[in-house]
């Protein structure tokens, strides 16, 4: 049994290394035994497994319920979500941690970012110090205004290694292997190429990155946006107020990036613009579709009671309020984040969809470029 590290030291440290020579790497199967384990039978655990069980890598993915594991096992089908979509015959499932986590070579982790801590600690004891773990989840903690990063550190150790994926991804559209194309940052530049390697194929391609930061600055920030843009839809706005709340949004998401260190390419990347311009324009976004439930006059609590899918957005455009104003110095952080406070406070009830548009086109003359002096 070959490790992965001693692989990768090797592979890596060769004087003879050329572009052609990882071009070829990047197209050839990982010359090590891998298997993968998918966290949370949400839409996306289901995406992020199928990319793998059809790449050929024996994949297991760990769901709540035994009705759920016994239809992928032997329909290939989930009773709930995408239920149209076959997954490969070779995804399996499971209930039980024990059977998949101890020897799984990575591990995937696509729980909702709210129950992800809850989650974590109960699985932690069945996940070996070092097994590497690829985090699809957007979004900050309301509790401790914590991203993914510092929930997996504090639950599973800061020592393991950790990658995160983004970018404009929707589930069904991976399941149904349309052409794809994400971003995944680590600290650890050779495990994210690993990953990339593992998961790209001729629909999905995956750049790399060690902005881990800024990756996860545009994937929480960008669901909020689609929630204004949902709004705006739902007010009945035009193609001129999309197009113009949709740019001051990454504006926003650009100055936070900046404020805490992310790449500028970061952020006018997949994992920022291009995910904010996929969860605004597209059809599928559910952050999108509750902004527009929100503009047409539902309440919160009916758009709740009646969703049996997660929108991120809603959690964290609280916490992500509440994140700027601890960590971001300056006077009217409101003035400098209006998107971003105005969707709060609408789903706080403090403003309505309405108010806020009139809140954002009357507020005081600024310059367009935050960076000019
Ligand atoms: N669906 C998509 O197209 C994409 C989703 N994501 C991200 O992936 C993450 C997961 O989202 P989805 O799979 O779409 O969610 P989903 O709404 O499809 O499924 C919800 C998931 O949460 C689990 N869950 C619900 N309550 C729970 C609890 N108390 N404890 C543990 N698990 C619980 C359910 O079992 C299910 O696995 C989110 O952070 C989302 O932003 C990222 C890219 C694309
Ligand atoms: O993150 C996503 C696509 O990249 C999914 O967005 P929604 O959660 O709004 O559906």
């Amino acid at each position: 049994f070959v490790q992965r590290s001693d692989l990768i030291s090797t592979r890596f440290s060769s004087t003879a290394f050329t572009r052609s020579s990882l071009q070829m790497q990047a197209n050839s199967p990982p010359p090590y035994p891998v298997r993968i384990a998918v966290m949370g039978g949400g839409n996306f655990g289901l995406a992020l497994s199928s990319i793998s069980a059809r790449k050929g890598f024996p994949t297991t993915i760990l769901v709540r319920e035994q009705e759920i594991a016994d239809s992928i096992n032997t329909n290939h089908t989930h009773p709930r979500y995408m239920r149209d979509v076959k997954f490969p015959p070779t995804l399996r499932a499971t209930t039980n941690p024990q059977d998949c986590l101890p020897d799984a070579t990575y591990i995937v982790h696509a729980v909702p970012v709210q129950y992800s801590r809850k989650f974590l600690n109960s699985v932690k004891d069945y996940i070996p110090p070092g097994t590497p773990v690829l985090s699809g989840s957007k979004g900050i903690e309301t509790s401790s205004l914590g991203f993914m990063a510092d929930i997996l550190k504090e639950t599973l150790g800061e020592e393991r290694p950790y990658a995160f994926l983004s970018g404009p991804s929707f589930a069904r559209e991976i399941c149904e292997g349309v052409a794809t194309a994400v971003v995944i940052a680590s600290e650890d530049l050779l495990l994210a190429r690993d990953l990339a390697t593992l998961l790209s194929d001729g629909n999905f391609r995956v750049f790399t990155s060690r902005d881990v930061i800024g990756v996860e600055i545009g994937g929480a920030v960008k669901n909020v946006i689609a929630l204004a843009a949902g709004m705006c839809e739902g007010l009945g706005l035009g193609t001129n107020a999309m197009s113009g709340l949709v740019t001051r949004g990454c504006g926003e998401m650009r100055r936070l990036g900046l404020t805490l260190g992310a790449r500028p390419s970061t952020i006018a990347g997949l994992s920022g613009v291009g995910d904010t311009f996929g969860t605004c324009f597209g059809p599928l976004s559910r952050n999108r579709q509750f902004g527009y439930r929100l503009g047409k006059g539902e309440t919160m609590e009916e758009i709740l009671a009646s969703s049996s899918e997660v929108a991120e957005g809603v959690d964290t455009s609280i916490a992500l309020v509440n994140f700027i104003k601890q960590n971001c110095k300056g006077y009217r952080l409101d003035l400098k984040y209006p998107i971003l406070f105005g969707v709060a406070d609408i789903l706080q009830g403090k403003l309505t969809p309405l108010d806020g548009l009139k809140g954002i086109m009357n507020m005081p003359f600024l310059m367009e470029n935050f960076d000019e002096r």
